[in-house]
């Protein structure tokens, strides 16, 4: 059948505009792989270099010689790293200005200039740009230019790529007033081309397709607090996570050596994550679980609700504090040598005023030579008079035979041991005790709720470790034991899985020097937080401690909190970081849910939140979400249908959230439709996560189990992209108009 002729023009020009970009591409890609090489060169060199050193006496040009080779093999690994990460599509932007307003308009196409905006920068032979870094500058028109204020753009194009191919070509005219009559103008619009691509299990990046008010975000200064809001699927992970490739291309001196860390939810989140920055180039920044945040713990289990909600009480800093010092217990309640003829003996009392003398300044593992000194001066006060003679004639010498006989040496590693976070946390686990140290701060039921549940398990909640960071601040870090002493202690000790390893003394030493040594810096120049609104009181303590200098960027929405009081996590927030000046950006449109899905979500939420912040759904798919009842007894089965149906309409993922009571009866049921595309997931684990399509299982329920209530159902209604099944046992939950 013949084309119309228009269409064949079309067809035509877009050929030779897709060739003639290609060609550039080549170019480019010619260009690294040459500069692959010889980074690859430069690193074999730099490594012989290295290897022509001498042992021995280090002369100062082998010195200058082992520097050099640190320098290029750095460098060169880097630019390798870097090379071999751009799978994605190393070019994908491009340029067309003119002089501005004032000036005449071009006549011909040729006469724009054109720019080529890539992942990474990269220059000819003769260091000409053949396409430069999105972070720099010059790129900033590709992502801030719009058409009221075109910053000299005539047409941006974005060039849609698989691996080094162009598949695609994406023209905005921004000013078609003043645009030649011989410049092509193609395609449908990059953004909505890329919105509507299936997902699969990991985020992508944006970098081709980031939006003014995104760009705003991520390069605001490095200065204070930097507040990312916005509804849900506005962008602010990606956006952040952007932010942190931009600081790092904007300042590496300072954020490379200081360090980025970024803290996320959870493991799945930032599984979820984790490809985003070695795709723009980065690998250096550190991400971490917030319940991954202290150095030998990976804590994934979750507290019931109310539990949670204790432990993350600023409250139990005080109680914290108060155990951190009180008697070890079952430690020895008096002290008894037999000194020069005489039994000298401290009680119970005179010994709580040793310790209680010894902590006032001091961390307790920090304090043990304070202790000591207690203890020498306590007995000396109590050795008789008429003892006083010879070697024993003055407290120091006395002090030296008293802590080098066995029984005080046996009596001090009981009554001082080391301690570690996590076996003071455990103490937590008699209720009697926990209410001392509570002081009334808690209820009784709250300290036997609290009590209980450290008692029902051997593993670290993600809760704890916020616990087990304020405990380790309390305790201070023991000085790394000296090799050849015989004192010894293990600081991970029941961290890393509650189970206590039999370690010879000297493997023990060695892991607590390697844990000394290893850890990743504990302060970090950038801190990056996103899911924000969840972090509860005492999280945000522990957060701050990563980043006393730092500068910070803060990603949340306070209508996604999963805290009982969203104020409270926030006046944390404020308290920890008062001090420093605060910027803040809000973004407006969700990017993610077709806008059926979202003006549901967006109903529900409304109920409970009248004046939440929801942002604009631009993408129409004309599906609306679908909402049925199960029959008694048969939740599972109608989860594993729905799931099934919107994996045949659905090229990507299909994600299936229940409350976790029914998790292990739906997963059976999912692991029979064999698709590795369909995932079963609690509402907490779906935090920041999406899908193509969602079953959302037992919506009632899902507000009923989590402390967030409304506000949890509203995240798992807001993960799709595409399609949405809810399944209940009743339409009772519908918003009024929906129902
Ligand atoms: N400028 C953009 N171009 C293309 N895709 C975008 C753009 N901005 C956001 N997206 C996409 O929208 C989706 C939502 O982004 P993201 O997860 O960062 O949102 P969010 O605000 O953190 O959401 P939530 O608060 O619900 O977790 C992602 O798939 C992201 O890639």
């Amino acid at each position: 059948m013949d084309q119309s002729p228009t269409s064949t023009d079309l067809e035509n020009v877009e050929r030779a505009e897709l060739e003639a970009e290609q060609q550039h591409v080549d170019r480019v890609y010619e260009r690294v792989a040459e500069a692959a090489r010889s980074a690859s060169r430069i690193a074999v060199e730099g490594h012989q270099r290295g290897q022509a050193q001498n042992v021995g006496r280090v002369r100062d040009e082998e010195q200058t010689g082992l520097y050099e080779r640190d320098v290029l093999v750095f460098a060169a690994a880097r630019r390798i790293a870097e090379l071999d990460a751009e799978h994605e599509g190393l070019v994908f932007g491009r340029l067309d200005s003119d002089q501005g307003d004032d000036t005449e308009p071009v006549a011909a196409a040729a006469d724009l200039e054109s720019l080529y905006v890539g992942r990474i920068g990269v220059r000819d032979a003769e260091y000409e740009p053949l396409v430069i870094d999105w972070r720099a500058p010059a790129a900033e028109p590709f992502y801030r230019a719009t058409a009221t204020d075109r910053l000299k753009v005539v047409r941006r194009r974005v060039l849609r790529n698989k691996g080094p191919r162009i598949a695609g070509l994406e023209d905005d005219l921004l000013a078609p007033e003043r645009s030649p009559s011989d410049l092509p103008v193609l395609g449908e619009g990059a953004l909505m081309a890329s919105l509507s691509r299936a997902r699969g299990h990991t985020m992508r990046d944006i970098v081709a397709t980031i939006q003014a008010e995104q760009d705003e975000a991520i390069r605001a200064p490095a200065r204070g607090v930097t507040v990312i809001g916005g509804g849900p699927g506005t962008g602010k992970t990606v956006v952040a996570l952007h932010r942190a490739a931009y600081l790092l291309y904007s300042d590496r001196r300072r954020f490379e050596r200081g360090g980025v860390l970024v803290v996320g939810p959870s493991a799945a989140f930032m599984a979820y994550i984790e490809r985003v920055l070695p795709s723009l180039g980065e690998n250096t920044v550190s991400l971490r679980a917030v319940g991954e945040l202290v150095d030998g713990v990976r804590a994934t289990a979750v507290d019931q609700a109310d539990v949670a909600a204790i432990k993350g009480s600023l409250r139990m800093t005080g109680l914290l504090s108060r155990a951190a010092r009180d008697r070890v217990p079952d430690a020895p309640t008096n002290l008894r040598v037999f000194i020069n003829g005489a039994t000298v003996e401290l009680d119970a009392n005179q010994l709580d005023n040793v310790r209680r003398n010894a902590l006032r300044r001091t961390p307790r593992n920090k304090a043990g030579s304070e202790a000591r000194k207690g203890l020498v001066a306590a007995l000396w006060q109590r050795f008789p008079d008429d003892l006083r003679n010879g070697v024993y004639a003055d407290r120091e010498s006395f002090g030296d035979i008293v802590t080098d006989l066995p029984a005080y040496k046996q009596f001090f590693s009981a009554w001082w041991p080391v301690l570690t976070p996590g076996s003071v946390l455990r103490w937590l686990g008699d209720s009697r005790r926990a209410q001392r140290w509570s002081r009334g701060d808690f209820t009784t039921t709250e300290i036997d709720q609290l009590s209980a549940a450290i008692r029902s398990t051997n593993e670290f909640t993600i809760a704890d470790v916020a616990l087990l960071d304020e405990l380790g601040n309390l305790l201070g870090r023991p000085p790394v034991v000296e090799a050849g002493k015989d004192e010894e202690f293990d600081w991970l000790e029941g961290l890393s899985d509650g189970v206590n390893e039999v370690l010879t003394t000297s493997e023990r030493r060695q892991r607590a020097i390697a844990a000394a040594e290893a850890e990743e810096p504990d302060e970090y120049a950038h801190v990056l937080v996103d899911e924000a609104q969840d972090l509860s009181p005492m999280q945000w303590r522990m957060v701050t401690r990563r980043g006393p200098q730092a500068s910070w960027t803060i990603v949340g929405d306070p209508a996604q909190s999963s805290w009982p009081d969203p104020a409270e996590a926030r006046a944390a927030m404020d308290s920890m970081l008062s001090h420093l000046q605060r910027h803040t950006f809000r973004l407006s449109t969700n990017y993610r849910n077709s806008a059926e899905i979202y003006a549901f979500a967006g109903e529900v939420i409304r109920q409970q939140i009248p004046d939440a912040d929801l942002p604009n759904a631009v993408r129409q798919t004309g599906v609306d979400p679908e909402h049925r009842i199960f029959d008694a007894g048969k939740v599972a089965e109608a989860a594993a249908d729905a799931a099934g149906e919107l994996l045949a309409l659905v090229e990507g993922t299909v994600g299936v959230i229940v409350p976790p009571v029914l998790r292990p009866a739906i997963d059976s049921v999912l692991a029979e439709l064999g698709d590795s595309r369909v995932v079963a997931l609690s509402p907490l684990d779906s935090k920041g996560l999406e899908y193509d399509a969602v079953v959302v299982v037992e919506p009632d329920r899902i507000v009923s189990d989590t402390l967030g209530g409304v506000r949890a159902l509203y995240v798992v209604l807001t993960r799709a992209t595409q399609r949405m099944i809810t399944i209940n046992s009743t339409t009772h939950w519908l918003p009024a108009r929906a129902s």
